[in-house]
């Protein structure tokens, strides 16, 4: 099964159920294209999710959710408001309808004018509702249907009409992209079946694909006794068990929105199914663990935090003051092997590149005995000081924290970003070695600041390095939401095709031997640097 990112989502659905789905409004003149507001402006692409869902006044769950889940991934969220629920954390107290007709006049009044990308269901509690939704996706096509089938909230209470199970199941099924039930809502759809394993998900989730949903994905987070929480995703071929850490708290109310809303923002923005939901789980996995010790409410069960990554400034915005991505242009990682054989100390080393023009450095030095190297980083954080060079540690959190340096550079088998972010606090830059895009996705929800991405060519330098290529850079960059320097057999010769790939967040490229293991390391630094300021000018 492919899981290449930004692919536009592709239909194999019965023609009768989803053919009015499968013209993206992108590629075709739109009745409703509008007359520009201002003529000069670029059109700027922004993911549309449309949420029809209910309210939660305790700000936890439904729409609300939605729109905080949506936000944080970076997708505008509209809302269609199916009912308004009295409910706080102790349970549900009232359900008040809004009026069929007028949820048909909301979805008139999004889908006539925005272009949406993506609608999320959520609470649709009765029969007619289901009908009118349909109808409108019907005369409004979207690229994708979410169905998240809230039938009961996490307190217990019910959310909608017994009688809605057929129609949910007979129509509006039948368009979705995706369906997201939780073992609870598997059951009920199944006429009451007990699951107790990840097998009986399995099973669950072929039954439902039946119902006509392209994929689904059954969530285990309920079941219990099990320190993972295992969901299962099924594209009619195949199943694949998502695990995730079971994260221990109170504060779990709204997760089912929030997996379905991050899920149909993840699409919004280009993704891939199977990607999305794994950055959807991943978001609420993060969400759930930066929240577990908030306190809102007296009852049992609290919302959480979906904009945690604004309130930590190394999670996202804060980044963007103390580290400039364009520092990433000539990153220069040392050697002390190659230093060696050419008889130059760390610091004339670190020096020769800066007069050469790195724009950053790395200490990576593994051989180097720890009080040695301490001393060797101290002078180097001068030396790189006095330039405006930043300068980071390979590895060595400790011995980045006792010479003050810029940051550190862990790989995948180091010790994790996140605790790394957590060891050297908010003001320090940190970069991660990844070589797929769920690596690129665990780092920036890490906290990370950067990746390096390699190796692009065969190296030497660094012993059983998977070369992936300009295929793998690419696939790396195109699903990161951090800036990326390139690494691995990087030199004079190849480094101009690096840059002229003109990948976006493709910074600059990392280099060892082809700066360090030479004799007169300023001139190589120079002549590299010139070959990448014209191979940039030329793209
Ligand atoms: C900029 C940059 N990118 C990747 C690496 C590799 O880090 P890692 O995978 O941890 O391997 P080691 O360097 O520790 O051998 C890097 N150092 N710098
Ligand atoms: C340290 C390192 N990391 C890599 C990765 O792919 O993550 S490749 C690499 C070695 C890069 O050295 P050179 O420039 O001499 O090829
Ligand atoms: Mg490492």
């Amino acid at each position: 099964m492919s899981s290449a990112p930004l692919q536009p989502i592709l239909r194999p659905h019965p023609p009768s159920s989803i053919s009015s789905f499968s013209s993206p409004r992108r590629t075709q003149p739109s009745p409703r294209a509008r007359p520009c507001r201002l003529a000069a402006a670029r059109e700027m692409p922004w993911p549309h999710v449309l949420t029809v869902a209910g309210s939660d006044s305790g700000g936890g769950a439904g729409i609300q959710a939605d729109v905080k889940a949506c936000a944080a991934l970076g997708a505008y969220c509209s809302s269609v408001i199916t009912a308004v629920t009295a409910q706080n954390t102790a349970g549900v107290q009232g359900v008040h309808l809004v009026p069929e007709e007028f949820i048909r006049k909301q979805l008139n009044s999004v889908l006539s004018d925005m272009s949406v990308d993506v609608v999320k269901t959520g609470m649709l509690p009765s029969v007619g509702i289901v009908r009118i939704l349909c109808e409108s996706l019907r005369k409004f096509p979207v690229k994708a249907l979410v169905v998240d089938p809230v039938m009961v909230s996490t307190s217990g209470d019910s959310l909608s009409d017994p009688s809605t199970l057929a129609n949910y199941r007979d129509e509006l099924f039948a368009m979705a992209d995706i369906v997201t039930p939780n073992v609870k809502e598997a059951s009920k759809l199944l006429g009451g079946v007990s699951l107790h394993t990840v097998s009986d998900m399995r099973d669950a989730a072929a039954s439902i694909y039946k119902f006509g949903p392209r994929y689904v994905l059954v969530k285990g987070g309920d079941m219990p006794d099990s320190s993972e929480a295992i969901d299962v995703f099924y594209d009619g071929k195949e199943f694949i068990e998502l695990r995730g850490h079971r994260i221990k708290t109170c504060n779990t109310h709204g997760t089912g929105c929030t997996l379905a809303s991050s899920i149909a923002a993840e699409l919004a923005k280009g993704s891939t199914m199977l990607h999305a939901v794994r950055v959807a789980k991943n978001f609420v996995e993060s969400a759930l663990d930066h929240s577990k010790d908030l306190t809102i409410g007296n009852g049992p069960q609290g919302p959480f935090d979906h904009l945690f990554r604004l309130k930590c400034p190394p999670y996202n915005i804060g980044s963007q003051q103390r580290f400039n991505q364009d520092s990433l242009f000539l990153y220069a990682v040392t050697d002390s092997r190659m230093n060696k054989r050419w008889g130059h100390s760390i610091e004339d080393a670190v020096k020769a590149a800066i007069e050469g023009g790195a724009t950053i450095v790395q200490l990576r030095e593994k051989d180097a005995e720890s009080r040695e190297f301490l001393e060797a980083a101290k002078a180097c954080v001068e030396i790189c000081k006095s330039s405006g060079v930043p300068l980071l540690i390979n590895d060595r959190v400790d011995i980045a924290l006792a010479c003050n340096a810029d940051g550190v550079h862990v790989g995948q088998s180091d010790i994790s970003a996140r605790k790394v972010r957590e060891l050297l606090g908010p003001g320090k830059i940190i970069g991660v070695s990844c070589k797929t895009p769920a690596q690129a996705e665990q780092a920036w929800n890490d906290g990370a600041d950067y990746i390096g991405c390699g190796g692009v060519f065969p190296t030497t330098t660094k012993a059983n390095n998977p070369t992936l290529g300009f295929e793998g850079l690419k696939t790396v960059c195109l699903a990161s939401k951090l800036p990326v320097v390139a690494i691995g057999g990087i030199n004079a010769t190849n480094a101009g095709s690096v840059m002229e790939l003109g990948i976006p967040n493709l910074k600059g490229v990392a280099v060892v031997s082809a700066l360090f293991d030479r004799e007169h390391v300023m001139a190589e630094t120079r002549n590299l640097r010139s070959i990448l300021t014209n191979a940039l000018c030329s793209v």
